[in-house]
């Protein structure tokens, strides 16, 4: 069997195209334009590119776009002071800190003081807690594009086996969350589980998202799976010449590929549904912010 290939970029290019229908409807119908605020602490190169892309992005849905760039050795104090001016204006509805944060400043505690009703990443105490009672909450943007393509592809996902590879909170553990949201029989597996290739096995939906470049096989899959590759890790490629790169998932593409019924490439896969999501979590924080309906389809 070779696997359908979701095509992540065309799937996020259609949520953006509904995220800027709403856009719309917000300016022409209430006189509200989403605003999003991004701010990065230092120039790590890597996240000045995908800050520049989210940037761009807002934009082009028609949304309003706020950088905030600090110096790598701006102060605790500092930084707080900025996102409580954030979390105040009231033109600003969703407010993303860029992680990781340098290591002289407190991730949580940074995480924490973002105004839950502006926390678009969803990594906001209140908001965890949210999701895991099944409530209303800002969604993870990663986890959250996972599962739009999960319930596109198979249209629901009740009482399907799910294995997610990896315990983090920012994909792994809200990921399960959703996935049981959705009736799914959840696992979550990591690089100490005995047995990975076993339990994976098990899964006709695989989540990998631990961070190491092409760990799982093709014969760990179930034929006929589902396998979202959540990894994004850049390698060398001295085949495509000197000093050149490439993008490789936490999955092995070809031989997943060989026996899945579905599969994520990367790049093109997950990574733009994130920055999707970013935007769709935009909005509905702005329709829930003022009253309004938020849109269906945008949230989980
Ligand atoms: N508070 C916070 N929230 C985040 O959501 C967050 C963050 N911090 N820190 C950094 C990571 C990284 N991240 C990516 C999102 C999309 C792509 C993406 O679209 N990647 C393209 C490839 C881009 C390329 O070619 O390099 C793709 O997969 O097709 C990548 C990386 C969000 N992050």
């Amino acid at each position: 069997m070779t696997a359908t290939v979701i095509d992540g970029k065309e799937f996020a290019a259609k949520v953006r195209a509904q995220v800027a229908t709403h856009v719309t409807r917000l300016k022409t119908d209430h006189g509200i334009t989403p605003g999003l605020a991004v701010v990065l602490v230092g120039e790590d190169p890597a996240s000045q590119v995908y800050v520049r892309s989210k940037g761009k992005m807002t934009v082009e849905v028609g949304m309003k776009s706020v950088e905030h760039k600090l110096d790598v050795q701006t102060s605790e104090s500092d930084l707080l002071a900025l996102i409580d001016q954030l979390n105040k204006d009231p033109e600003i509805h969703g407010i993303l800190v860029q992680l990781p944060l340098p290591k002289h400043l407190n991730e949580e505690l940074v995480v924490n003081s973002v105004d839950p009703a502006k926390d678009v990443d969803g990594f906001h105490i209140s908001n965890v807690g949210l999701l895991g009672t099944g409530q209303k909450s800002m969604v993870p943007c990663t986890p959250l594009g996972c599962l739009m393509m999960l319930r596109d592809h198979h249209g629901s996902i009740s009482g399907m086996n799910a294995v997610v590879i990896g315990r983090s909170n920012i994909v792994g553990k809200p990921m399960a969350q959703l996935l049981l949201n959705d009736s799914a029989t959840v696992t979550i597996a990591h690089s100490r589980t005995k047995d990975l290739a076993d339990v994976v096995r098990r899964a006709d939906i695989v989540v990998a998202a631990v961070g190491r470049p092409e760990m799982v096989l093709g014969d760990w899959i179930k034929p006929g799976a589902t396998v979202i590759d959540v990894g994004i890790n850049r390698l060398d490629a001295p085949e495509k010449g000197e000093g050149k790169t490439k993008l490789v998932g936490d999955a092995h593409y070809e031989s997943c590929a060989a026996v899945a019924g579905a599969i994520t490439p990367v790049p093109g896969g997950v990574g733009p549904m994130t920055i999707a999501c970013l935007l769709a979590n935009t909005v509905t924080a702005c329709c829930r912010a003022n009253g309004l309906v938020e849109p269906e389809g945008l949230t989980a």
